[in-house]
């Protein structure tokens, strides 16, 4: 009787020796693994990519079996933000066995790890990567879908397709044990059906065997699965036959949709028919059909109707097969559409633009698109500059790849590192100095005209050395208004401006504090405020960047927000915090979005 039992999982391979073809991936994996045993390899984790039911996992867990290591694995089914990853994948790394053998960190489809927006998962494992005391398998169908940062740690090693001649004596093993007695035409017609797909083979012969004990090739028609055309056999039907009908049922065959198919063909048409002669006219003349084949394609999409799409069909396929002059002999190998290999590859870039437009948006309350389309140029422009580069990485949060990628450069080279760093500094200085704020401090007044002035109460962090003791200040709730502060000195200029600025850089006095006080240290006359200024209200915070945006907001007697700071409670100085946070907010927004 038939177990409930898959067949595929019953079956899974326990050892490495077990695995169908793929001989030299299995072995690139052994030998990764056996560096271990000799202390830690250059790489400490290794991508096994491929298409779906090759045999990856199987591998992965095999060779722990044959080298009798624990198993930690993550899959698609768990939670896998950057906490999780962390957590289990990357206690499990730091941490040594109990008896100290090894433990095999699988991650399978770690190419689906991250959205769109949270890139936090991706990044912790590349954290691990680099620390980890334990060996680690990243399981992916799609290479380019990890990001260039956990590639280049690890060794990649690629699976492919399981030839059909390899299935056989693998699906002949489960009939022998399943006590099935099934022809070789139906053996075969299951492998060849399964492109390359051991899995598929596996779940089509249990299917077809269902309730049988003898299986014959008209059985495996009837079987539950469609048997689907495999699109290079189709490519060769199509290219090797003039006969339209044989052509167009290849294709029927197919699950494609003739938007795919179109790419196949156009990928294949040029190196079908090169001519060593040079002789482009079978080429000109597919292209003549695929080309009216595409313009129906975009008339479905136009007017959403799809029984267009069989004039396309027809014109892609029998064009192909009958623009030819002579036959084409021989064996050719088919390729994939490179426009689809682009788009894997763009893939994780498009990701990476996108979540520092979101990044920027959050900072400048403006729509990820809006700020993809509109200030990732300004941000890239003001990255050429190393002072503000430092301010901009760590006000964004920006990773390294996301600074590599912002300043337009390919690699990290050690100016950019160098800026990294010095972000990292600054958000740590920033993280300790907010710690230690004491919220809504009521300060003590120097004199009797101490007043609470906008331009006093907006505490930036990371302003380290601005610790008056005799002056007012509001902090805490107003962080957030802070860090926005240092990235909008000069938002609110054209692009040109920039230029034109920079060069009055130069000129600006190097003793002066910038809008989050982290720049110049020797800022006397605001970060030591004189007894004077004291008694006045500090100075207004004065953006060296852009000199014209750090303008004096001087107080006029009628301002009402004037308090004496000795008079106010509390509650008096939250209403003032909000007062102060608002006015800052609108100059802010206004000055952002303006050019
Ligand atoms: N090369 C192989 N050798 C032996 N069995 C295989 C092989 N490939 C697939 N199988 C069978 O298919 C099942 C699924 O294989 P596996 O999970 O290793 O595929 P995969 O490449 O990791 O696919 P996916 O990317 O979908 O996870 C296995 O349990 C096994 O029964």
């Amino acid at each position: 009787m038939m177990s409930a039992i898959e067949w595929a999982e019953k079956y899974r391979p326990k050892t490495l020796k077990e695995i169908v073809g793929n001989k030299k991936a299995v072995q690139d994996l052994q030998t990764w693994a056996e560096e271990w045993l000799s202390g830690l390899p250059e790489r400490r984790a290794v991508i096994l990519h491929g298409p779906a039911g090759v045999g990856k996992t199987s591998s992965a867990h095999a060779l722990a079996r044959d080298l009798g290591w624990e198993v930690i694995e993550l899959n698609a089914s768990d939670q896998r933000t950057a906490g999780v990853i962390e957590k289990i994948a990357g206690s499990a790394a730091s941490m040594k066995t109990l008896f100290g053998g090894k433990r095999l960190i699988i991650l399978d489809e770690a190419d689906n790890i991250h959205g769109t927006a949270d890139r936090g998962g991706m990044r912790a494992i590349a954290g691990i990567i680099k620390t980890t005391l334990q060996p680690i398998v990243l399981i992916a169908n799609d290479v380019y879908g990890l990001t260039p940062a956990i590639r280049s740690l690890c060794l990649e090693i690629k699976f492919g397709s399981v030839q059909s001649r390899s299935m056989i004596p693998a699906l002949n093993k489960v009939c022998e044990s399943e006590g099935i007695s099934c022809s070789s035409d139906a053996f075969q017609k299951i492998a060849e059906s399964a492109g390359g797909d051991l899995r598929s083979a596996m779940n089509d012969l249990q299917a077809a065997a269902n309730g049988k004990e003898v299986l014959e090739v008209e059985d495996i028609s009837t079987s539950g699965r469609d048997v689907k055309e495999n699109i290079f056999k189709a490519m060769q039907k199509i290219f090797k036959s003039t006969d339209c009908k044989r052509a167009l049922e290849a294709a029927r065959g197919l699950d494609e949709s003739p938007e795919d198919l179109i790419h196949w063909i156009d990928e294949n048409l040029p190196i079908q028919y090169a001519c060593k002669d040079g002789n482009l006219e079978d080429i000109r003349a597919g292209f003549g059909y695929l080309s009216k084949a595409d313009l129906y394609l975009g008339r479905v999409k136009k007017r959403q109707n799809y029984r267009m799409w069989r004039y396309a069909s027809m014109l892609m396929v029998c064009g192909a097969a009958i623009s030819k002059a002579r036959p084409y002999p021989g064996f050719i190998k088919y390729q994939q559409p490179s426009l689809w290999k682009r788009l894997g590859q763009t893939r994780s870039k498009r990701d990476l633009r996108d979540n520092i437009a979101s990044k920027i948006g959050e900072h400048s309350f403006k729509s990820m698109r809006y700020s993809r389309n509109n200030l990732l140029e300004l941000y890239s422009h003001m990255l050429r500059d190393e002072e503000y580069a430092v301010e901009i990485t760590a006000g964004l949060g920006l990773e390294l790849e996301g600074l590599i990628y912002l300043s337009g450069s390919t690699k990290a080279s050690k100016k950019l590192q160098k800026i990294y760093d010095e972000a990292q500094e600054l958000l740590l200085e920033g993280k300790e100095e907010s710690e230690e704020m004491e919220f809504f401090k009521t300060p003590a007044p120097s004199g009797n005209n101490a007043h609470v002035s906008p331009g006093s109460a907006v505490k930036i962090p990371g302003e380290k050395e601005r610790k008056p003791s005799g002056k007012s200040e509001i902090s805490g709730s107003l962080t957030s208004e802070g860090k926005q502060k240092i990235l909008n000195c000069g938002f609110d200029i054209s692009l040109e401006e920039i230029s034109g600025k920079k060069k009055n850089l130069g000129s600006n006095p190097p003793d002066t504090l910038t809008s989050d006080g982290t720049k110049n240290k020797n800022a006397s006359s605001l970060t030591e405020p004189s007894e004077k200024e004291a008694l006045s209200g500090p100075e207004p915070l004065e953006c060296t960047a852009f000199p014209e945006f750090s303008k004096q907001k001087e107080l006029t007697n009628s301002e009402p927000v004037l308090k004496k700071v000795n008079e106010l409670k509390p509650a008096d100085l939250e209403v003032e915090a909000t007062e102060v946070s608002k006015k800052t907010e609108s100059k802010t927004q206004k000055t952002l979005f303006d050019f």
